[in-house]
């Protein structure tokens, strides 16, 4: 299958279980994988004929910005849907969420969901 990848977005969001991380946004790294068929771009060289990654990008973007989950598994299943539900030309997405400055003896915590259209 056809993908666009989406590599190291940095996001920032409202997240986390404890009081003292719900003070300020958080900075989160996306990873995404989307899936479609990209055939009729790649003949027609026509941006209008594909996903726009930049659109997307700026989707995620936002996104993150005005959520409230507590958890990374939370914010990236809900983030997940809502790239499904808005672009119908997507087949399948999977998505991997990092909270990289979490963790002070990790270079990285993630959680990844893979979910497919059911348009
Ligand atoms: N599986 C998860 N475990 C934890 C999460 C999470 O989002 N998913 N979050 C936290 C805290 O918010 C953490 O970021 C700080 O300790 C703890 N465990």
């Amino acid at each position: 299958m056809d993908k666009i990848h989406i590599e190291g977005l940095e996001v920032f969001a409202l997240i986390g279980v404890y009081d003292w991380e719900r003070e300020h946004q958080q900075r989160l790294i996306v990873d995404v994988e989307l899936c479609a068929d990209l055939s009729m771009a790649a003949q027609t060289d026509n941006v209008d004929n594909t996903l726009n990654y930049a659109q997307i990008a700026q989707g995620i973007k936002d996104f993150a910005a005005k959520s409230q989950f507590k958890l990374i598994e939370a914010l990236a299943s809900h983030m997940v849907d809502w790239l499904l539900q808005s672009f119908p030309m997507l087949k399948k997405v999977r998505l991997k969420l990092s909270k990289p400055d979490i963790l002070a003896n990790a270079k990285n915590v993630a959680v990844e969901f893979t979910k497919e259209q059911t348009l």
